[in-house]
């Protein structure tokens, strides 16, 4: 049984006839009135396919998805949506491709092929833009994205060097249209541009979504924004739940001000605050409480705990970054053993991927399961992109970034020089690389042989399309796989057999893992859903599945946010790691500080902080300042042995007092 809610969450809960904004600490349950709201939504007759409730993960989705099932019928909750803005926005785009120009079979675009996409653009170009500078027009332009800037508005407000940005914003709007793909960020944008521009579309929505809630509201953009003003109307039937301390996405376009700009779009806003956590020990909350009062505030919230004091905080200190990992993955296993706790209980968050590594080398090292959320993803192994791009290109032939991924995939003996000429050909013509191929105008810059067997290449996609859509899709693939000989292509170009043979076996995952897909809800899918599906998991999680079974979590403060664990390292507490070295470069302290503050508070029982004195750095040992925000946290509440200057001798006696314990521990179990 639920515990019941506190007065507060209950007043959150019933509020219905007034926007409602949850502003409140980590761990106050602002999740949990979201959930209870659903159920009561759906009590007070509200059918729950009219309910929407919006996160920004695919994780914290599915986790909301299951609270919700503990409270409601299957039948209940039928048709409720509890998904990312970014799965959301795709549904309308899917639904409504005809008002927006495009095609049913719309491709997402990945980091990759934007990149591509971008550096043909520069190629091509008539401006002097700088291939150097790819990335750089990528961020801008996904800034603008964000800030709900459309090319037009760039290009009348920009000068100099913006405006030569906005001349690339505007052809690569151009050929995303015409190869009818999207990005991630135009998930969201295209919505908004939608509903402005067509009113009986938005009415629609509206009716559809009658009521709207949103977890972790601080993180959404001026865009996202503009999103939920947009499906909620003058209305305002929606509650969103938020903390401004938890803020860590400005990077992102991210604007914690979309809080106090609630209370001036909607004047009839009720704020309810939530002040009990129930997560930590009020020993953890002091020390959050006390690094957070270092950034300056727009709202004052006050949290207490009624769960004890607890354990002091601890903070280790280690010479270098392969000791920290050592010692870290025998103090947990130590700590394991003594309390008879479980794998899964522990996390180990760290500020940057790279850091990952090490760990995982010493919990295998200690034969310690772990689980890495958002690591080296599944997707971009390079067979993986190889049969994506295939499955792309049969639902969406129009799609230049996968047309290039794969035409010469196995080799077809199409060269870099005859894509080059087929690229400027199509670019002239404003149609796909695809399209391009049975044009006759392309004798005007291509060879009989090179066009042959281009068309030879685009007709038995077209052969292959059209087989998937007619029979059982996923023997035509599983044909099609082995009749190009792609396992054979694997053999000719891995390093060992034994490395083919893995690769193959992920495509094989790959594949089973499209099934089911395909099969998972009431209605069997079509190809192109399950694809796009699978593409916006990626794009959004960069990870693969669930945590299955008793393991270790590992993973970035990032993808920390909104979980919780009783026993939580937060790893590598040094300056140019935590605050992060652009961060100070670029003097964006403060979000570093939410960031540690996001941290320290997913641990309920027990913290541990640590870091090195000396750490490697391209190639070379550098000392490393402790981070200034161990020094923000109240003094009292650590147990910091090396601050007080314990003599060396003491030191190493201690660190061969937890080995010694740790192997005798391992030995006896
Ligand atoms: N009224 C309550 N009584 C007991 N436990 C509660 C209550 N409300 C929430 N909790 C528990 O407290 C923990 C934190 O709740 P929740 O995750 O909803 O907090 P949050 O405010 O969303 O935190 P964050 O800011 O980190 O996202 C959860 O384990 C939840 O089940
Ligand atoms: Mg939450």
């Amino acid at each position: 049984m639920a515990a019941q809610l506190n007065p507060q969450q209950l007043a959150a809960v019933n509020t219905l006839d007034c926007p409602l904004l949850v502003l409140a600490g980590a761990g106050s349950g602002k999740t949990r009135v979201i959930t209870e709201k659903i159920a009561y939504l759906v009590k007070q007759s509200t059918p729950a396919r009219h309910i929407a409730a919006l996160t920004f993960t695919n994780k914290a989705a599915r986790e909301m998805k299951s609270r919700v099932g503990k409270l409601l019928s299957d039948k209940d909750s039928r048709g409720l949506t509890v998904s990312t803005f970014h799965s959301l926005g795709l549904e309308i785009l899917r639904e409504e491709h005809g008002a927006l120009g495009l095609k049913k079979n719309i491709s997402i675009f990945d980091e990759h092929d934007r990149l591509a996409l971008t550096k043909e653009l520069i190629k091509h170009g008539s401006e002097n833009w700088e291939i150097d500078e790819a990335e750089s027009y990528i961020w801008r332009i996904g800034r603008w994205k964000n800030l709900f800037v459309t090319p037009e508005r760039a290009l009348a407000e920009g000068q100099g060097d913006a405006q030569s940005a906005a001349q690339l914003y505007a052809e690569y709007v151009r050929h995303m249209k015409s190869y009818n793909a999207v990005d991630f960020d135009d998930l969201i944008l295209l919505p908004v541009l939608l509903f402005h521009e067509h009113a009986d579309i938005l009415d629609k929505w509206r009716n559809r979504i009658r009521y709207l809630l949103v977890d972790e509201y601080q993180d959404t953009n001026l865009t996202q924004y503009e999103l939920v003003k947009l499906l909620t109307g003058k209305l305002g039937r929606f509650t969103v739940v938020g903390d401004d301390d938890q803020s860590i996405y400005a990077w992102r376009g991210a604007q914690p001000e979309n809080l106090a700009q609630l209370q001036r779009d909607f004047p009839r806003l009720k704020v309810i605050k939530l002040e009990q956590n129930y997560r930590s020990t009020g020993r953890i909350l002091k020390v959050a409480n006390s690094l957070i009062a270092n950034n300056p505030h727009v709202f004052e919230k006050r949290l207490w705990s009624a769960m004890g004091y607890g354990d002091p905080l601890r903070v280790l200190t280690h010479k270098e970054e392969v000791a920290e990992a050592r010692q870290v993955a025998s103090d947990l296993l130590h700590h394991k053993f003594r309390h008879g706790t479980r794998f899964q209980d522990y996390a180990i968050l760290y500020r940057s991927n790279h850091q990952s590594r090490l760990f995982e080398r010493a919990l295998r090292e200690h034969s310690i399961p772990y689980f890495i959320s958002g690591g080296m993803s599944f997707f971009s192994y390079a067979e993986i992109k190889d049969i994506m791009a295939y499955l792309r290109l049969l639902v969406n032939p129009d799609d230049d970034a996968a047309f290039l991924r794969v035409v010469n995939v196995p080799r077809r003996e199409i060269g870099p020089n005859t894509l080059e000429k087929l690229g400027a050909y199509a670019n002239r013509r404003h149609i796909s690389l695809f399209a391009a191929c049975f044009e006759l105008g392309l004798q005007q810059s291509l060879g009989e042989t090179a066009i042959n067997r281009l068309r030879h290449f685009a007709e038995w996609i077209t052969d292959v399309a059209d087989r998937a859509r007619r029979g059982d899709t996923f023997a035509v693939i599983e044909d099609f796989i082995a009749k190009i000989g792609y396992e054979n292509w694997l053999r000719e170009t891995s390093n060992s057999e034994d490395a083919a043979r893995r690769k193959m076996g992920q495509v094989r995952e790959l594949i089973d893992w499209l099934k089911r897909i395909a099969k998972d809800d009431e209605k069997e899918k079509s190809l192109s859903e399950v694809v796009s599906r699978i593409l916006l998991l990626d794009v959004l999680e960069r990870g693969q599945e669930e945590n299955a079974g008793d393991r270790v979590n590992l993973m970035t403060l990032h993808a920390a946010k909104g979980l919780e664990f009783p026993y939580v390292y937060l790893v590598g507490m040094e300056e140019n790691l935590l605050p992060h070295q652009t961060s100070i470069e670029e003097n964006t302290i403060e979000e570093e500080r939410r960031l540690a503050y996001v941290g320290i508070t997913r641990a309920q029982k027990l913290l541990t902080l640590s870091y090195c004195t000396h750490r490697k750095r391209h190639g070379e040992i550098v000392n490393c300042e402790p981070s200034r925000f161990l020094n923000e946290l109240p003094e009292e509440e650590l147990e910091w042995p090396e601050r007080r200057a314990l003599d060396p001798e003491t030191k190493k006696e201690r660190a061969m007092d937890s080995f010694a314990a740790v192997r005798s521990l391992l030995n006896r179990s």
